[in-house]
């Protein structure tokens, strides 16, 4: 095997493996020394934090103006009053720390052995030769349409895991459902745009991120800068480990962790159906020397066969149509391409 070679086989070994050897992260991992993580200093404003149990009440304008200067100045905030359970959630978190905690050989059972596909238990995909990997692995998989989920690759093991999962799939739709419902009010819409264009088609998918322990945490990244290629995503982060950090302001800033909160922020589809108005903040995870982190995302997105484009009431003399109509599919081709690589997708769609 020649020493490339070797490298590229390193790089699809699970990181957990890699960690686990407690050796320095391999090449493939480190970033370029003009692109890695500094500790940034914790926010000088406070991260925003809404309460949906007030935002849905008569007079909840007061906090939906909170959403709305949440969305225009950092393009995501922590949600509580969200009617989930602390014992709920932290059975979710358990379910999932008991995943990654299986032995190496149970877990491969769910990796997806077909090339080009994205789902099941797997390390950072390898799209490009000169790409730099990330320093975590993830379980990703389809929720909705239910009929469409791939129930080879959804655990077993934690017994509970398939259960658990589609409870928080269906009551996390729920919130997902009422958060965009005002975001549509708050742009003049009508109340159901962005409910209705995700429909029971909707494109829904989660995806557990393990982030191992780092010898070398000022090295890599637990998940490199980018943007959402979704809708809206939810969550749900680490109950202690803190990790994320959002690009605000051309500043990288730390998000603090607030263990019964949601973090909601928004993604490239939404900055083109709102036509700019809220744009899809651009954030990273950085990894730890001596705690492991995991974080459950979801990710709520049109169905890959429909046209996305900016709402029609929101594009008029004054405000010029930004982006141009392209099909769903067609933007995440594109939108995993770039994000292997580190680069963002949305200048793609932009007239
Ligand atoms: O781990 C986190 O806190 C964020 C994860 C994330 O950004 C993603 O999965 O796209
Ligand atoms: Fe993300």
């Amino acid at each position: 095997m020649t020493e490339e070679e070797k490298e590229r086989e390193v790089g699809r070994k699970l990181v957990q493996a890699l960690a686990e050897t407690g050796q320095e992260p391999p090449i493939r991992y480190i970033q370029r020394a003009e692109d890695r993580p500094i500790d940034p200093p914790p926010p000088s404003s406070p991260v925003p934090v809404v309460d949906l149990h007030r935002l849905l009440q008569a007079d909840g304008q007061d906090e939906a103006a909170k959403l709305r200067s949440a969305l225009q100045s950092w393009g995501l905030f922590q949600a509580i009053g969200h009617e989930m359970s602390v014992s709920f959630l932290d059975e979710v978190r358990n379910t999932a720390r008991e995943f990654f905690q299986l032995p190496m050989e149970v877990k491969q059972k769910y990796k997806y052995l077909t090339e080009g596909k994205l789902e099941g238990y797997e390390s950072d995909p390898v799209a490009n030769e000169d790409q730099i990997l990330d320093w975590s692995d993830r379980l990703y998989l389809l929720v909705q349409p239910e009929n469409e989920r791939n129930l080879d690759l959804w655990p077993e093991n934690p017994h509970s895991f398939r259960e658990i999962l589609h409870e928080y799939t269906m009551k996390l739709r729920k919130v997902a459902d009422k958060i965009l419902m005002v975001m549509a009010k708050l742009l003049d819409l009508n109340e159901e745009y962005f409910t209705q264009q995700l429909g029971g088609t909707a494109a829904v998918y989660a995806r557990f991120n393990y982030y191992p322990c780092c010898s070398r945490p000022d090295l890599v990244f637990g998940l490199k800068p980018h943007s959402d290629g979704s809708m809206i995503t939810i969550v749900l982060p680490d109950k202690d480990v803190e990790g994320l950090q959002v690009l605000k302001d051309g500043e990288w800033v730390r998000i603090p962790t607030n263990p019964h909160s949601f973090l909601v922020n928004f993604g490239d589809e939404m900055e083109i159906m709102s036509n700019g108005i809220f744009k899809s903040p651009v954030h990273r995870v950085v990894t730890n020397l001596e705690k492991e982190r995991i974080s459950l995302a979801m990710f709520y997105a049109l169905e890959p066969e429909k046209e996305l484009e900016p709402a029609d009431r929101l594009v008029d003399e004054m405000h010029p149509r930004l982006y141009r109509k392209v099909k769903m599919k067609d933007y995440l081709e594109v939108f995993f391409r770039n994000f292997s690589q580190g680069k963002r997708t949305i200048d793609w769609a932009k007239i």
